[in-house]
């Protein structure tokens, strides 16, 4: 089988939002390769929590008896519950007996984030979080049944973007794919990213171990990188009480490029203008942030909407091709 989905923005592009039939409801779920669980709000979900959401029916399922699961993101956000199995579609691709993880807590975040009912991740099943067994992710469910076991992601900023399952489209995609060997071992699509440049200026250094992670808004890349960037933007400094780099909204911002399996990509400056930090407009919260923390870089939506990346699984290792759009 083989199968499209539309990918929806939210505001400034803050996540994306994929209709997925689950059981016999239709949610708009948010395709994360940063983590692995398909969660979902529920009608066991406390009513103060799931207002304003679509809501999962676990009376069309199969309890797995004595199965929860208890997710925390790099944000801080966070959701838990139990565990059934039901079908899930996908763009016409059927997994029919899926773990569909029903959520009975969830953090404030998500409360708020009222067009989300939940994720579907796409990142390796090892770092699933249900106890006392991981499930597959619905990726690893249907990869056998795929024509090709791979699926790709085409984000765009501001309109509706496509997650597609067991092909690749080329006319999603102009020039030639690059592709980087995927380092598993953390559970993420997980590489290495090589030289970058600011602007008009020649690619050089290296910004290293990066994830391809659909479900984080931002791209966060080492403090060197991050430097060298807002040093070209006049108005830009670290605003420790937005927590991270802001600037003039009237400032245009420069190219950023990283060269990737010997190919170099340019993230626009107008992708890298992420969203004002308040409603009066005049101050703007940048797109590139630092990755104090967090282990690695992380290669966000900012970055994603610029390429047409596969997420391949037809070679013994994993691997990622990335192209431009
Ligand atoms: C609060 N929401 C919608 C989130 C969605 C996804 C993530 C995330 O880190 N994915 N890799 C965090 C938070």
């Amino acid at each position: 089988q083989s199968g499209e989905v539309a990918a929806n923005p939210e505001q400034y592009d803050e996540s994306y939002l994929c209709p997925v039939q689950v059981g016999q409801t239709t949610l708009n779920l948010d395709f994360d390769t940063g983590s692995a669980d398909l969660w979902v709000f529920s009608t066991l979900t406390p009513k103060s929590e799931s207002t304003g959401h679509s809501l999962y029916n676990p009376s069309t399922g199969t309890k797995k008896s004595g199965y929860t699961w208890d997710i925390s993101y790099g944000d801080g956000s966070g959701a838990s519950g139990t565990v059934y199995a039901d079908k899930v579609v996908v763009g016409g691709v059927t997994a029919t007996s899926q773990a569909v993880e029903a959520a009975t807590s969830v953090s404030s975040q998500f409360e708020q984030d009222t067009d989300n009912d939940g994720l579907l991740g796409l990142a390796f099943s090892s770092i699933n979080t249900v106890e006392p067994q991981a499930q597959k992710t619905f990726f690893d469910s249907v990869k056998g049944s795929l024509a090709k076991p791979l699926f790709t992601a085409d984000l765009k900023k501001g309109a509706a973007g496509t997650y597609d399952f067991g092909y690749i489209d080329s006319s999603k995609y102009t020039g030639s794919i690059s592709y980087v060997n995927v380092n598993t071992a953390n559970g993420f699509w997980e590489f290495t990213a090589s030289g970058y440049a600011v602007g008009s200026g020649s690619v050089s250094g290296s910004v290293g171990d990066a994830i391809a992670d659909t479900g984080t808004t931002l791209m966060y890349l080492p403090t060197t990188v991050v430097q060298a960037y807002y040093n070209k933007v006049d108005s830009a400094d670290y605003d420790s009480n937005q927590g991270g780099y802001t600037y003039d909204c009237s400032e245009n911002l420069p190219n950023f490029l990283i060269s990737l399996g010997g190919k170099t990509f340019t993230v626009s400056g107008t992708d890298i203008n992420f969203a004002p930090v308040d409603s009066s407009g005049e101050t703007c919260f940048g797109g590139i942030q630092e990755n104090t923390g967090i282990g690695m870089s992380i290669l966000g939506d900012i970055f994603l909407k610029s390429v047409f990346v596969v997420f391949d699984q037809t070679q013994s290792t994993p691997r990622l091709g990335f192209a431009a759009q």
